[in-house]
């Protein structure tokens, strides 16, 4: 899949990440001190996602320590530039980017890193937020003609994306975000996610590491400390994204109130063709025109196989 930001570091010298396969990376977590107990691994699989314990302390415990790290880090620099300005420093959220397409493990990834971060020591207050909260509503969508084109940079309120992000990192008492529920296919008008002054903040979605929509100003990226791109073959993200759906046609699509109630009654033939038609017209482009471009701007990679198993790392070193 070609990449277009890549280009300008694929000229055979240089590229600006280090590059470790699964075994190496594996091999960094003995060095990094265990910060969960049996117990609470085993509570980590009450995620709800049928996550392997090998996954979790080779690949996202030695994440969690990175990261943690980098928290410590961006603190340090931000006490600096507070003593440069003669001012008193205010302690400001750690803030980490998820990205990558629509089904590819996104928010398992996320809770796991929400879990293990909040376990190390100085960053006990991890918060996580969707940007599906900041999906216009479906009337709006409809009134501009974005129905078809949900988790496309254009159907998010950007703007009040970049105005949330803003204000947690600067530190107010409380920041409100709107809600997004997949059962009702829209914003819940009354419902709300508050944000009380984390230690990190978690941004997951598809186009957080998009740049600015005019090409220029500030934009959500900008914002973060650290971002993070998951990433697997499109072939299998297909699969998982149809195999979801079929999953959910079995359960949540049966609730009545559910916004895709009609699918309830599809055969499982009829489920998958339905399921193939949205990811081939909405979720495959956003992919390729949207979202994979952004790939190269992330600190760190995590490259899956068929399996979800992360194969391949790579960490940002300039
Ligand atoms: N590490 C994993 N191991 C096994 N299955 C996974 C793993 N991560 C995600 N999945 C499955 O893949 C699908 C997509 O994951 P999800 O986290 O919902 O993706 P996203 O938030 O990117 O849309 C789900 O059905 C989930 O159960
Ligand atoms: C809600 C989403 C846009 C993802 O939002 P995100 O939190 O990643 O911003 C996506 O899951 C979605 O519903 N896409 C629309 C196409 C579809 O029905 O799959």
């Amino acid at each position: 899949m070609s990449d277009p930001a890549a280009s300008l570091w694929n000229n055979g010298h240089t590229t600006p990440f280090v590059e470790l396969d699964r075994a190496d990376w594996a091999a960094l977590a003995p060095t990094t001190q265990l910060p969960l107990r049996e117990t609470e691994i085993v509570q980590l699989r009450g995620l709800g996602e049928p996550l392997d314990l090998g996954e979790v302390t080779d690949v996202y415990l030695p994440v969690s320590r990175l990261l943690n790290l980098y928290a410590a880090g961006a603190s340090q620099l931000h006490r600096a530039t507070s003593d440069f300005l003669g001012e008193r420093a205010r302690r400001t959220p750690f803030v980490i980017g998820v990205a990558g397409s629509v089904a590819v493990g996104k928010s398992t990834i996320a809770r796991l890193l929400r879990e293990l971060l909040a376990r190390w020591e100085d960053t006990p207050r991890v918060e996580l937020v969707t940007t599906d909260g900041f999906l216009f509503p479906n009337a709006e969508l409809a009134r501009r003609g974005l129905m078809a084109r949900k988790g496309f940079p254009e159907s998010y309120d950007r703007r009040s994306l970049l105005r949330f992000v803003s204000a947690v990192k600067g530190g107010a008492a409380e920041v409100r975000a709107p809600f997004y529920s997949h059962l009702n296919y829209d914003i819940v008008p009354d419902a709300q996610i508050v944000v009380r002054q984390p230690d990190v903040l978690i941004v997951e979605g598809l186009n957080v590491l998009a740049p600015p929509a005019t090409g220029h100003g500030l934009t959500v990226s900008d914002l973060f400390d650290f971002t993070v791109y998951v990433d697997a073959r499109t072939q299998d993200i297909a699969r998982w994204y149809v195999e979801r759906f079929l999953r959910l046609q079995r359960g949540a699509f049966s609730n009545p109130k559910s916004y895709f109630h009609r699918y309830a009654t599809m055969t499982e033939d009829e489920a998958r063709r339905e399921a193939r038609r949205i990811w081939d017209e909405i979720n495959e482009p956003n992919l390729v025109q949207n979202i994979l471009p952004t790939r190269s701007r992330a600190t760190l990679v995590l490259r899956k196989d068929e399996n979800h198993a992360v194969s391949k790392v790579l960490l940002r070193k300039l």
